[in-house]
């Protein structure tokens, strides 16, 4: 095909084949080598004078490219910076986040991806995955078409309405996508020419946006009910038409649309909501793990989840079925669990509960004969305090959330209290790891949303685990694609939660923190889609022999390293 930009047969020699040439090579960031262009290679495809004279490795280039980034005294700035680099360089920008993997996923993903989405619009330069807004509807499945788009084999979309914990960021929200995907690519080893992040602009109604000339979505409040789910609808059907096999990941939507979305079309194609079934696994994960090192079983636990929105359906749902595998009837796993909406502890009746919420809201009976503080809604202290809860996990967005009073109540009733505190970005996470340890003495068992620095407690240096869902995405993704999967099951989600559980340095020592280091994300990453793949088999979602799966995925993960380049002459 003579327009095809990589051809896969030889790059697995390690050759790229492309017709493009001069400054259309240099532009292209998935085959832009910069400096390290070779001499017959500036002859070949016409680069003299285009590149300055100096051939350069890649590794002289990431030193060149860490020193700017030392250089940038903020968050933000180093998140621009290596957003141009990934437009300018793909190579270059996941060999760099592969060599300081601690120091760059923070820049690229959470907290700083936060801050990039709300400045979206001040750092837009080039062109990267696609913007499919409102007004431009009826033109979907001629922008699928482009010849560019041939290899995608999995997209991650959002329609920005709740970036993290930061509510509606209108397009801006595209900083979501392209960093899901840089870790679909820097954990998960997916190619970066198979992912396409997209943005679906269904207005916003963010007014500072609204009223901002430089904004760069379309100005317009959002497009709700009938017109909202009819764009979805259009959108999966030109996804399906244009590539039958995608694998389509629902980022950062509302609550509602979050659930209702996964809900209407889990059956109809390969797809997975993250932050409903991604969340449910790291954070069941993690429990799996705790529960190991506090000693006592999880049927044992009585869990306050304290926001029920996406990420709090989610995680109780996988909850409920991991409390059922050790060993309790679905009416008593849902005992386990005190679920919290802004008002309060839900209990039956209350008007305000949501749909996806009824199911999850205690009975008037349970909470009958309660000591309570205040009149009204029943707070989380409340229920520290008479439901004994021994794991507290937060996906409210709610800033300091886990006061001193609920936390050294829930400190009365276990040895080693569970404490998550999810919320993200780190501005919005609901305790800060150095309060929790000093609440509790030292014995909270911990995992955040986005990254802290380790505590120094006790003569000791306790370090935080970071209970985010990239521990497991990028692996599902990537087990889902190797193994061909057609549907995305609880089984294979329940698998990622188990593998990382399996992965936990608490499992072996008490004292060690619940989750793998994040310098190992992408061997878990690897050992997460191998369980994800063995599951989609044993559940007939796919047809791979368990044998082959091993080989496969090897096969299939992409390294950042420069290929050798020939030119393919043509028509084109
Ligand atoms: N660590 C991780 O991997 C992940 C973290 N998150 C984080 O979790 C947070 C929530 O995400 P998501 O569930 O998708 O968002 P949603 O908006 O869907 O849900 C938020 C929930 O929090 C509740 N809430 C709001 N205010 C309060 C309050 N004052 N007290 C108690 N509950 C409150 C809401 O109540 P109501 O139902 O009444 O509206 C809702 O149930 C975000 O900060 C997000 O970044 C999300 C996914 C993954
Ligand atoms: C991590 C994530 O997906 C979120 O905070 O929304
Ligand atoms: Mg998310």
């Amino acid at each position: 095909m003579p327009n095809q930009l990589h051809d896969s047969a030889s790059e697995a020699k390690n050759v790229i084949r492309t017709h493009r040439t001069g400054y259309d090579l240099l532009l292209h960031p998935g085959l832009n080598k910069g400096t390290a262009f070779t001499e017959e290679e500036r002859d070949v495809f016409g680069l003299h004078g285009l590149l300055p004279p100096h051939i350069g490795t890649l590794e002289n280039q990431r030193e060149r490219r860490k020193k700017a980034l030392d250089n940038e005294p903020t968050a933000f700035g180093k998140y621009s910076l290596m957003r141009d680099l990934q437009d300018n360089d793909e190579v270059l920008f996941y060999s760099l986040i592969a060599h300081h993997i601690e120091e760059l996923l923070p820049v690229v993903y959470t907290p700083a991806v936060g801050e990039g989405c709300q400045r979206f619009s001040e750092i837009w330069r080039k062109p990267r995955g696609l913007f499919i807004s409102y007004p431009d509807r009826h033109l979907m499945d001629k922008m699928l078409a482009n010849p560019r788009y041939n290899e995608i084999r999995c997209i991650v979309v959002s329609d920005g309405e709740r970036i993290l914990g930061l509510g509606d960021q209108g397009a801006g929200g595209m900083g979501i996508p392209i960093g899901k995907m840089a870790l679909y690519t820097a954990l998960g080893g997916i190619p970066p020419h198979h992912c396409l992040p997209i943005l679906l602009d269904a207005g916003t109604d963010n007014q500072a946006l609204l009223d901002n000339p430089i904004y760069i979505g379309w100005q317009h409040h959002r497009v709700r009910g009938p017109e909202y789910d009819e764009f979805i609808e259009m959108f999966v059907a030109a996804v399906m038409r244009r590539w039958p096999n995608i694998l389509l990941q629902w980022e950062d939507f509302a609550g509602e649309n979050a659930l209702k979305i996964l809900a209407k079309y889990r059956d109809r194609l390969c797809t997975f909501n993250d932050d409903v079934q991604g969340t449910a696994a790291v954070t069941t994960g993690t429990l799996l793990a705790a529960v190991q090192a506090t000693g006592v079983p999880l049927k044992d636990q009585r869990i306050a989840m304290f926001g029920s929105g996406s990420a709090g359906v989610g995680i109780i749902n996988l909850l409920i079925a991991a409390l059922k595998d050790d060993g309790l009837s679905e009416a008593e796993a849902r005992q386990r669990i005190y679920a919290f909406n802004r008002h309060g502890l839900m209990v039956e009746g209350d008007p305000a509960l949501r749909a996806s919420q009824m199911p999850l809201a205690r009975k008037k009976e349970d909470v009958e004969g309660w000591k309570v503080d205040t009149a009204g809604p029943i707070s989380l202290f409340d229920t520290v305090r008479n439901a004994k809860i021994t794991v507290l996990v937060g996906t409210s967005a709610q800033a300091g959330a886990f006061t001193e009073e609920t936390v050294r109540e829930l400190a009365r009733n276990a040895e080693r209290p569970v404490i998550l505190p999810l919320s993200n970005p780190t501005s919005k996470s609901e305790a800060a790891p150095a309060d929790l340890l000093k609440w509790t003495d030292g014995k909270a068992l911990i995992g955040t949303g986005s990254p802290f620095a380790p505590v120094e407690i006790d003569g000791r240096t306790v370090r935080i685990s970071q209970t985010n869902n990239s521990y497991i995405f990028p692996g599902l993704a990537l087990g889902i694609l190797v193994s061909k999967a057609r549907r995305v099951t609880d089984g294979m989600i329940m698998a990622a939660a188990k593998k990382l559980a399996s992965l936990s340095p608490a499992v072996q020592d008490a004292n060690a923190p619940l989750l793998p280091p994040i310098g190992d994300s992408r061997k878990v990453g690897l050992a997460v889609a191998e369980a994800v793949g063995m599951a989609a088999i044993a559940e007939g979602v796919s047809d791979m022999k368990p044998g082959e799966l091993g080989d496969e995925l090897r096969k299939y993960v992409w390294e950042p390293v420069y290929r050798r380049y020939e030119l393919v002459k043509g028509d084109c």
